[in-house]
């Protein structure tokens, strides 16, 4: 990944890095925060993985090897399926899926999250964030289901994995994994529509004080965050 952007806000005692694998007016990115003097986190059970497609997992993995990167699952296919796939962790213990795969504009490819009711969670993705179920994969020898959410095709969008294990209805999400954030023409509207969907607002849309960019929080039926931000006011805070 590279650096794109780094900011420092000391009033309010934190530093943000934004890394990805092209700019962040049409890519998706990782936004890292460090909070001043915090150097430890519990990223809990329910925040699962980032994904990056390679097109070779084996390189990769003997790549990362060579930094001296934590590598917690070998190459080899999946458990009850044929994607190459591996899994590294980063220095804070966050899981990176590597998933081999053809050429893709966009490497940082998903981000999974574990949810309690796999068709509630696609009913309010669809409806209140406008999202696509892309496909739905039942693993019955190892007792879990996923869910492809997005706004385009797998091989050229980042989407949203929500995995469903059997009989796990919550997970203890610690106080790491923060949120996703998603671009909107209208945050009124969204968080109208998250309303609507019975999902919970926790900040209002309108204007954040100082910068004016328009955004609204809420949380879904799991608890799991997410930021819309709105899209022109997003693009003059790049400029
Ligand atoms: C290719 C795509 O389908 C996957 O990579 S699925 C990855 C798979 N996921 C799970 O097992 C989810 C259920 C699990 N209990 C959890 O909550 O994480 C996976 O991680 N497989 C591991 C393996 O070694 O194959």
């Amino acid at each position: 990944m590279k650096l794109l952007r780094k900011r420092d806000i000391p009033e309010e005692r934190y530093t943000n890095a934004f890394l990805g694998y092209g700019p962040e007016d049409s890519h998706f990115v990782i936004e890292l925060t460090y909070n001043y003097g915090v150097d430890k986190y519990d990223i809990g059970a329910g925040f699962g993985h980032f994904g990056i497609a390679v097109e070779d997992v084996a390189k990769t993995v003997d790549l990362v090897k060579a930094k001296g990167g934590v590598v917690t699952r070998e190459p080899g296919p999946v458990k009850g399926g044929k994607t190459v796939i591996a899994f590294i962790e980063d220095p804070d213990g966050y899981k990176y899926e590597l998933l081999e795969r053809g050429p893709t504009p966009e490497p940082l490819c998903q981000v999974m999250l574990r949810v309690g009711d796999l068709d509630r969670s696609i009913e309010f993705y669809e409806k209140a964030y406008g999202m696509e179920l892309l496909r739905k994969r039942d693993n019955p020898d190892y007792k879990y289901t996923i869910a492809m959410l997005g706004y385009g095709p797998e091989d050229r969008n980042a989407v949203m994995e929500l995995t469903y294990n059997y009989g796990v209805t919550e997970y203890d999400k610690g106080n790491a994994y923060a949120q996703i954030a998603i671009g909107t023409d209208d945050v009124y509207r969204t968080a109208e529509a998250v309303k609507l969907c019975g999902g919970k607002v926790t900040r209002e849309p309108g204007p954040l004080p100082g910068i004016s960019t328009k955004i609204t929080a809420c949380l879904d039926p799991d608890g799991w965050k997410t930021v819309f931000v709105d899209n022109i006011d997003f693009l003059k805070e790049l400029e």
